[in-house]
């Protein structure tokens, strides 16, 4: 039975800060395109790899990879609140299979997700879905990070196992690729912004409130053309994506940390979610890219990429 792919990047500021109509109309055109790549897959489970951003995993406890076998939806940037349809037996499964591999993945009975998970979910879905899946967080902001090889690991693990199902399992990734956003850092972290990095849940709305506004006020002030912040990079995004499509993951295994930070910006990081969903998706054969978009997009602070793929019968 096949495997799909589709990865994508994600931004809380489509829909609020968006650019010209002439990039958002391509940009919702291709999602177009992507959810009728989901919709002819069928997929009976889906397994997400994605990012936090501070809202759901903090460094009281912070795990380099954490499959969710029960999950809830912080609600942060308009995206819906609430429990997730996590198939739990499958998710159970997983860790088991991942754990036997000697990767020591962390699992969560319930693990709180924000728009890194969520959007794409309800990019794909639509807003209530009740479809069967499976998230897995996936490290990308709560510096130190280990090796890319890790990545690629899980990623390869979790694809033998659900390999062996014989269902349709559709893989999504979900990060940006260039960007660097506003997101608290521990390494510069004020007191005040330790303590909510260690123990931010459930946030009044008024702080809520006032770290959205920072973000839209930096996306505002990057399409404006400030260049304080570090800039979207489409060769560097180029680059990652070629590699995808080259069929050639484990090359992702020399990139540094640093490299990635340099060339990608901090958030940057968060393309080990699509390392981990290709790397999944490798572990069947060999695979075919059937479609790729990039933009750099400003208002939205990221270069914004989306990729189907498919398993070669
Ligand atoms: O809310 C936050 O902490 C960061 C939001 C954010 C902004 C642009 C691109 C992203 O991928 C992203 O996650
Ligand atoms: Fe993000």
């Amino acid at each position: 039975m096949p495997l799909a792919l589709c990865t994508l990047s994600h931004s809380p500021l489509y829909g609020i800060n968006d650019p010209d109509p002439s990039v958002l109309n391509a940009v919702d055109a291709a999602f177009d395109r992507v959810r009728t790549f989901v919709e002819d897959f069928d997929p009976e489970l889906t397994i997400v790899f994605g990012p936090d951003h501070y809202n759901g995993v903090f460094y009281d406890m912070m795990p380099a990879f954490c499959i969710g076998s029960g999950a809830r939806a912080v609600g942060d940037w308009g995206t819906e609140p609430g429990p997730l349809p996590v198939d739990r037996t499958a998710a159970r499964r997983l860790v088991s299979a991942v754990l036997d591999d000697g990767i020591d993945v962390a699992q969560s009975e319930e693990l709180h997700v924000d728009h890194g998970i969520a959007q794409p979910l309800e990019f794909l879905f639509g807003k209530r879905y009740s479809n069967p899946l499976v998230p897995v967080f996936v490290n990308a902001v709560g510096l130190p990070l280990g090796p890319m090889q890790r990545i690629r690991l899980l990623g390869e693990s979790i694809g033998r196992e659900i390999e062996s199902w014989n269902k349709r399992v559709l893989i999504v990734g979900s990060g940006g690729l260039s960007h660097d956003p506003p997101v608290p850092r521990l390494d510069e972290a004020t007191p005040e912004v330790l303590a909510r990095l260690i123990d931010g849940r459930n946030p009044s709305p008024e702080l809520r409130a006032e770290r959205q506004r920072r973000v839209i006020e930096a996306g505002k002030a990057h399409a404006a053309g400030d260049t304080s912040f570090q800039q979207i990079n489409p060769d560097f995004d180029a680059r990652i994506m070629n590699t995808f499509a080259d069929s050639a993951v484990s090359e992702t295994d020399s990139w540094t940390t640093d490299w990635m930070e340099k060339n990608g910006g901090h958030s940057a990081h968060e393309i080990r979610s699509w390392v981990a969903a290709f790397a999944a998706l490798s572990t069947g054969g060999s695979y075919t890219v059937t479609n790729r978009w990039y933009w750099p997009v400003q208002e939205w602070m990221t270069g914004f990429g989306m990729m189907t793929a498919i398993q070669e019968a």
